[in-house]
Parts: C-alpha cells; structure tokens; sequence
C-alpha cells in the first residue's frame, strides 16, 4: 500500500517559486490499480519522484507498505518497483545483465537471484532478447527490459509515470496484460497519465490532481457521477475545471 500524506513542495530559483505540491493526500490500496490523473503541470511527476525518494518534500510524507520514505529509505524501496518516465539503459549491458545488475542493487544473490531473472524473462518473453546489448534497441523492447529490471524483486508496490508513452498498440497492451497479472496477485499498482482511455479502462480507482492538490477522487463510475457526465473526460474537465493538457 503506498500513502502520500499532505506533500508540499516548492521550487524555488532567484526570480520563481513553482507551488508543484501543495498539501497532496491519497491511498493506493493493494489489489488495486490506482491512476494519478491530471493536466501537465499538475504535479504528478513530482509526487512520484516524493514516493521513489528522489525529491524531498517541504512538508508530509510518503509511506511504502507503512514504512516512511525519508526516514527509511532502503526499507521503502525494497518494497517499491519503479518504472521511470525515461528508460535509461545501460547501453553495453545486454538484457539479462541490465535485469541481473538491478537484481543485485535490490540485494538479491546466488541462485535465488538467478531464478528470479529468469522467471521475468520468461514472464515477459524476453527470451530471444535476454543475451543481446540493449544497444539500439526498440522502444518495446527498451520497455520490456525495463519492466523486467523494476519487476525483478518482485516488490509489492509498483509505481510507473507515463509507462505507455512512446509505446506501440502491442507494447502497450503487453504492459497492460502484466499490469492486470500484477494486480490479481494482490500488488498495489500506481500510474501516472494523462491519457483518459487507459485510466478509464485499467484504473480501479482515479486520484485526479491539479494544482497540486487532490480535486477528486473515486472509481471512474464514481467520478462521472460525482461531475454528472457519463464519460471520464467530461467528468475529468468538469472537476479540474478546465481541458488544458488533457490527451484523449
Ligand atoms: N526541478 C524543478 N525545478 C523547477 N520547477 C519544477 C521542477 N520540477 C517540477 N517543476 C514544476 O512543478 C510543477 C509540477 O511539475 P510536474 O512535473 O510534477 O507535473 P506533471 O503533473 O508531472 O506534468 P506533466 O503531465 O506535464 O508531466 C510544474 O510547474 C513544473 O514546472
């Protein structure tokens, strides 16, 4: 279960401060997937980079699976796999050193840690792909063997920012179809987007967040009651109170 407690968050240069949080709060429950909606510029990116321990809030805080983010770091991201908005590989790694090297970062070792590849690779068909460099690799593939690397020690909590942008119908939907397997297993699933489809049709519950600050949040049924519209993008509109950086 992951927990954001009443984030606050400012960036501050010589001439601006940006408010990117302000006071921000919800629960992404196990078993479920939980989708964080909201214009560009709403904050989302930086709520994720507050859950990874990237960024520090100016005030409230993050739990992982009960444990606080900035007081137990480690603790937190044992429970925590993260799928970045950008897929940084390391390029001279092939696919199953690239998975093994987050393996051993998460502190996994020996035969243990060689099952655990293995089993990802199997799980996301990375089989064919497993022993070449990442070196020009296409973005699905790119995608998958990011997966793998986040998935790899099977933490309960999976967080993703974007995860279908860039990505083809196929890639798209193989994320998907493990997102759906994720949660069926009992795992807390929380995704950042602005694309209304995929949060219509994979989010148990929306967060809707502008401003910094929660605007809604419920089932997609429960929003579209709540704005009295019956499709998610006009209930989306109607609760933020405007349609700036919304993608269909
Ligand atoms: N490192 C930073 N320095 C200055 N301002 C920042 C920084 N990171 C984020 N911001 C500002 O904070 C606000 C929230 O940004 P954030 O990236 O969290 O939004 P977002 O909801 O993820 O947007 P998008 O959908 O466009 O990715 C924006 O006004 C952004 O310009």
């Amino acid at each position: 279960m992951i927990e954001v407690n009443n984030l606050h968050k400012s960036f501050v240069d010589k001439k601006n401060t940006v408010k990117a949080l302000d006071g921000l709060s919800f629960t992404a429950k196990d078993g479920e997937i939980t989708g964080i909606l909201g214009p560009n510029g709403a904050g989302k990116t930086t709520c994720l980079r507050t859950l990874y321990g990237l960024l520090s809030a100016d005030e409230g805080y993050a739990t992982i699976d009960g444990i606080k983010v900035t007081e137990n770091p480690l603790a937190a991201r044992a429970n925590l796999g993260i799928f970045p908005d950008k897929f940084g590989l390391y390029e001279r790694l092939t696919a199953y050193e690239q998975i093994d090297y987050f393996a051993s970062i998460h502190g996994m070792t020996g035969a243990s840690k060689k099952a655990a590849i293995e089993q990802v690779i199997k799980d996301l068909d990375l089989e064919d792909l497993a022993h070449r460099k990442t070196v020009g690799f296409s973005q699905g593939q790119r995608m998958k063997v990011t997966l793998a690397q986040s998935l790899v020690h099977q933490p309960q909590n999976f967080v993703l920012d974007e995860p279908t942008r860039g990505l083809d119908v196929m890639s798209t939907r193989i994320l998907r179809n493990h997102l759906a397997k994720f949660k069926a297993k009992g795992h807390c699933i929380l995704f950042s987007s602005h694309v209304m489809q995929e949060v219509a049709a994979l989010c148990d519950r929306v967060i809707i967040v502008a401003n910094g600050k929660l605007a809604a949040q419920g089932t997609p049924a429960e929003l579209c009651e709540l704005a009295g519209e019956t499709h998610l993008e006009e209930a989306f509109v109607k609760l933020i109170g405007s349609d700036e950086g919304v993608a269909a």
